[in-house]
């Protein structure tokens, strides 16, 4: 269970989107509380549902894995495809020094116990890219027009979300707007296969191990299997419990460079609890979830706002490129 002193708020977003100026502002702030203690929220009434997105989602990871694999994510500019199971093993290594040795470490480690499927921006409503989405609408129809759609529709809440960021961090509204219009964001379709408690639990083995996330927020989908966990300040592991109908929305480290610190780019992972659901056989079930990862454009300089540093509070990053902050993760993580 969730301690009580969780500072992740439940945040009724209507009151940001329909609500009277008093209730808008009740709402802002408890996202700048969220955002910046435990750099997680849950965000109910937003007018988005992932019901159909799941449905898809696992109509796709069930296709024989020959199909799945006709398209690898490989190229990490691209960031679009399949990767299987064990391909990833999420982490934070200090970039700066690109440590091969650790690097290789890791990837000798035990791999994270998930499959996903990475989507990206398509021509039309964004700028064309030189990638494109292999969408298997042949083995599942209709799969790249539902997806395409969920990509648009969390854009939109991800807009909106920002703004209210902007706002309480006393900025001017639509500050965020011009960053982000290149839809360089990234819709991850996820699959935690069933596993026996003997794997699940052995010393070390995570389905997706402590990372942060690299872009500005994420909207996380989850079903109700539980197992996403936080690393607190104090570094213990805090269960973030599924809530039906409520978006996770964490920050990640875009926010974090542009604010300073002031917000936080948390780590976390997801586990097998001990009260996760399980199969006739004891194994844990499956676990669905589904991560949108908004993005600053890659091309846009990051740099900390001016009113989040002064002599007291020297700056503590130097500008960045998204994209060149993304491909630096990801060849860590791969
Ligand atoms: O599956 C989840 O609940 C979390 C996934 C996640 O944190 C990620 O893919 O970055
Ligand atoms: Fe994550």
């Amino acid at each position: 269970m969730s301690k009580p002193d969780a500072k992740i708020p439940l945040i009724d977003f209507s009151k940001y989107l329909h609500g009277t100026s008093e209730e808008k502002a009740t709402c802002v702030s408890e996202i700048i509380k969220g955002f910046t203690t435990s750099g997680f929220l849950y965000l109910t009434n937003s007018g988005l549902s992932p019901a159909t997105a799941f449905e898809w989602s696992k109509q796709y990871f069930a296709l024989p894995k020959s199909v799945k694999e006709k398209h690898p994510n490989v190229i990490k500019e691209a960031n679009r495809g399949y990767s299987g199971m064990g391909i990833e093993k999420v982490t934070n290594l200090d970039l700066d020094t690109k440590d091969e040795a650790s690097i290789a470490k890791l990837r000798a480690a035990v791999p994270d116990l998930k499959e996903s499927l990475e989507i990206g921006s398509d021509a039309g409503r964004y700028p064309a890219k030189p990638w494109q989405n292999h969408y298997p609408d042949t083995e599942v129809p209709e799969f790249g027009k539902v997806m395409r759609k969920f990509y648009e529709s969390c854009d939109e809440l991800h807009h909106e979300v920002l703004c209210a960021v902007a706002e309480g961090l006393g900025l001017d509204k639509n500050f965020f707007k011009q960053y982000v219009n290149a839809g360089d964001h990234v819709l991850r379709l996820l699959h935690y296969p069933a596993a026996s408690k003997e794997v699940l639990t052995q010393p070390g083995t995570v389905r997706a191990g402590s990372h942060t996330d690299y872009g500005t927020i994420t909207l996380l989908f989850q079903d109700m299997s539980g197992g996403l966990q936080i690393r607190t300040p104090e570094g213990e592991w805090q269960d973030v419990e599924p809530i039906e109908g409520a978006i996770v929305i964490n920050s990640g480290d875009m926010l974090q460079i542009w604010t300073n610190d002031v917000i936080k780019s948390t780590n976390h992972r997801v586990v097998s609890p001990p009260s996760a659901p399980t199969t006739d056989d004891g194994s844990f079930s499956a676990r669905y979830s589904i991560a949108y990862f908004a993005h600053p454009d890659h091309d846009r300089l990051v740099n900390t706002i001016e009113t989040c540093f002064d002599e007291q509070r020297p700056k503590k990053y130097s500008p960045v490129y998204p994209g060149e902050w993304i491909v630096n993760r990801l060849t860590a993580t791969y």
